[in-house]
């Protein structure tokens, strides 16, 4: 057993933020040791009085991309490829450098944990496949996705092939899985970048005050490795996890959008909370499954390794934020998780498996037993019990003091004080992990008290503001669900209940041939006829003898063939899906999309046609534990949005033939329109107009966000923004119509 391993990583300062309070200082426990491994902060009704945590780690503003991988997550690699299973995931508010950590930027200097881990992975898949002469085969495969609004999307799959109700998740031997996740091989780094760069761009992120590019989801990458030689199979799985920060909603200024999305990202960050509360607490019940998030993360539940790297900015304006992110890690160190080793399977014992197609979900190999996951009881419980009759853990380095102490005006920094501070070399800090560490997160014991963290005044009211925070952010999340159309929600509903039967029915063998026509039918609600058919047929054998599911099967593979003779001109579904999307999405339209838009589009969004409704409604043979099941299967039909048509579009003249010119006074609903956008700060928006790509919106968002609460207010203004000009607000403007309203 040991803990899950917590270090501390504190941002610089960024180009706004010069000048301001600085209210965490990293400290080394004594004055002779050189490596710093507690973070203090003051109290923040009493600046004397200070706070003090102690992790495995602390590493400054200064510490590089690569001296923090070297120091924390190089090690794993080892581990990983000796069929240890490791999980990396930053946690901490808003705009403290999450994903900066994780993932980076493009530069090399600036690559972040995650493609540095792959680049180390392939290495050593080079160097096993060299030294065993190519005895040993080594395979890499990914699956990626969000979790958006406690909703799962492959982030491999563009955007416009989602469901509404996302992909479903199933605890399969122990571990929780997303069904329907696409699993792609990859070899080489050049590969894998070009894929994660790709995938990226699908994760849903916004501009807010607090972040121009905020994630608004928890992305979660996993990369699965499988060693194979003649005779044996051993697969060992990393998963890297970018969680959404948490948001104190009095300071963000979010709009409603923003709001339900960080109401959202707030619940399962409470949920993330309870579930260490309980563990630590040893509780019986750990709520895992309130949340989509905290159901795959299983924290203390999973075996192998994991490591939080906890962000932390060091300014006065996240004081409680960092806090109450302080409490939280503080709590997390002490979870305990068994480092328990995938064996390798011998061949021959391999029984080919339907699923194996299926990449993460079912995954082409079955894995050894692991410990089972009782979904929602305490797992670290049952080990702490058996601990206190065996050995007692050496390790202690998740100790944690949060006694009050009077500051020591040496090492606090006072305000404005701005302190720098210097980069550990990284030969200093290299002793505290050592290469060959027999196991993940051991450390030289050292011997501290442990102490339950007191409540304070300003941990009650942190507590208390994010007990009003998720009470908003439920009373958000209903009223969100509440304006979603009926039909949606409807088709929401069906999938919820079959994943609720199949979850019912885990131990039973059957309940995989349940997931495959759940996923035939999400697939066939996105109208991915093809990929349909493939599933029911993957769900055939467990339903053997069904007839209707026979002619479902045969009829799916007919209407294929003859649309592939018929259908060479149709219009891309996905494409005129978009379009009608974006015609929702925005008050101001673009043209584009919509004159290119088909009548057909209207029509439909799934891939049923009308002949659907009758060859829907095979069901398990009479008397089958599925019977009831699919007694209203065929209501999994996905009816399109219906599109109001706007009464009259008019394309308006671009503004330099108007009578508006740049400085006009007088401002057209069209110029009123697009500074609306441009001042909503919101990147995706700012991207969907004419002549603007990735770069030039962050450009633009980025020059406001330098402005503070100024917006801009004409046109003129709008064109002196860095990388726009006069031709840009030209295009921007003419990609705009207007809803006249006659
Ligand atoms: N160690 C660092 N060095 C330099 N810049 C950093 C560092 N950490 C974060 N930043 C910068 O701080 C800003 C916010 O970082 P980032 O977007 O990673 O935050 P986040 O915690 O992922 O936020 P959110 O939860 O809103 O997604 C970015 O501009 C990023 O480049």
């Amino acid at each position: 057993m040991s803990s899950v391993r917590v270090v501390a990583r504190v941002r610089p300062l960024l180009k706004h933020e010069l000048g301001k309070d600085i209210v965490v200082s990293a400290e080394s426990l004594n004055d002779d040791d050189c490596t710093k491994s507690i973070i203090r902060v003051p109290n923040p009704k009493n600046d004397i009085e200070s706070y003090s945590f102690q992790f495995s780690s602390v590493y400054e503003e200064s510490v590089s991309q690569s001296e923090l991988f070297e120091a924390e997550v190089a090690p794993t690699v080892k581990h990983l490829f000796n069929g240890y299973d490791t999980t990396i995931f930053s946690y901490g508010p808003t705009g403290t450098g999450k994903t900066h950590t994780m993932r980076g930027g493009k530069s090399l200097a600036d690559r972040g944990v995650i493609p540095r881990l792959l680049s180390s992975i392939f290495r050593k898949c080079r160097t096993i496949e060299k030294k065993t002469n190519g005895e040993t085969q080594v395979t890499v495969t990914m699956s990626y996705f969000e979790i958006y609004c406690d909703r799962v999307h492959d982030l491999f799959e563009p955007p416009e092939k989602r469901t509404p109700s996302g992909l479903a998740i199933r605890d399969n031997h122990g571990k929780s899985v997303v069904v329907g996740l696409k699993e792609i091989t990859c070899g080489t780094l050049k590969e894998f970048d070009h894929l994660y760069d790709q995938a990226n761009v699908n994760r849903s992120t916004s501009a807010t005050k607090l972040n121009a590019h905020s994630s608004r989801s928890h992305a979660i990458l996993c990369v699965k490795i499988t060693q194979t030689t003649e005779s044996t199979v051993l697969v060992s799985q990393a998963s890297a996890i970018d969680l959404a920060g948490s948001e104190d909603n009095r300071r963000t200024d979010n709009n409603k959008e923003r709001l339900v999305e960080s109401s959202a990202i707030n619940k399962s960050l409470f949920v993330l909370a309870q579930c260490v509360e309980a563990i630590s607490k040893k509780q019986h019940r750990v709520p895992y499954r309130e949340s989509k998030m905290t159901r795959i993360l299983s924290l203390g539940q999973n075996n192998g390794m994991t490591l939080m790297i906890l962000n932390l900015a060091p300014t006065r304006s996240y004081h409680l934020d960092t806090l109450s992110s302080l409490n939280f890690a503080n709590r997390t160190k002490k979870i305990e998780v068994a480092e328990v080793e995938n064996a390798p399977i011998y061949k021959a014992l391999v029984k080919p498996l339907a699923t194996s197609s299926l990449g993460a979900t079912g995954g082409a190999l079955n894995r050894q037993p692991l410990r089972p996951l009782a979904a929602a009881t305490n797992a670290n419980l049952q080990e702490v019990g058996k601990k206190k009759t065996a050995e007692k853990p050496t390790k202690a380095f998740s100790v944690y003091n949060d006694r009050v102490s009077v500051a020591r005006p040496s090492n606090v920094p006072s305000q404005n004080q701005g302190v720098r501070r210097t980069a550990i070399e990284p030969r200093q800090r290299s002793p505290k992990r050592p290469a060959d560490a027999g196991t993940f997160g051991s450390r030289p014991t050292k011997t501290f008290r442990p102490t339950e963290p007191t409540m304070t005044k300003a941990s009650i009211e942190a507590l208390i503001a994010q007990r009003i925070d998720e009470k908003l952010a439920e009373k958000a999340l209903q009223d969100a669900s509440a304006a979603a159309p009926a039909l949606s929600a409807e088709l929401q509903k069906r999938l919820d209940e079959l994943e609720d039967r199949i979850d019912a029915k885990d131990d039973d063998e059957r309940a995989e041939g349940l997931q495959f026509l759940l996923m035939a039918k999400q697939h066939q609600a996105r109208g991915e006829e093809p990929s349909a058919l493939r599933m029911f047929k993957m769900a055939l054998p467990y339903f053997p003898g069904n007839d209707k599911l026979k002619a479902k099967i045969h009829r799916l593979e007919e209407r294929i063939a003859s649309k592939k003779f018929s259908d060479g001109s149709s219009f891309s579904q996905s494409n005129a899906t978009h379009a009608v999307q974006v015609h929702h999405a925005n008050s101001v339209n673009l043209i584009a999309p919509l004159q290119s838009q088909p009548k057909s589009t209207k029509a439909k969004v799934s891939g049923h046609d009308d002949g659907e409704s009758a060859d829907d409604d095979f069901a398990p043979a009479p008397g089958s534990d599925h019977e009831q099941s699919y007694a209203s299967d065929d209501s999994f039909h996905y009816k399109p949005k219906v599109r109001k048509t706007k009464k009259t579009t008019r394309k308006l003249a671009v503004f330099h033939d108007a009578s508006e010119n740049l400085s006009s006074r007088e401002q057209s609903p069209r110029t009123k329109s697009l500074l609306s956008i441009i001042n909503s700060r919101d990147v995706s928006k700012i991207r969907a107009l004419k002549g603007v790509g990735v770069k030039k919106a962050d450009a633009i968002v980025g020059c406001l966000l330098e402005l503070g609460d100024e917006e801009v207010q004409d046109l003129e203004s709008l064109a002196q923004l860095n990388g726009v000009g006069r031709k840009t607000v030209e295009n921007m403007r003419a990609g705009l119509t207007v809803d006249w309203g006659f």
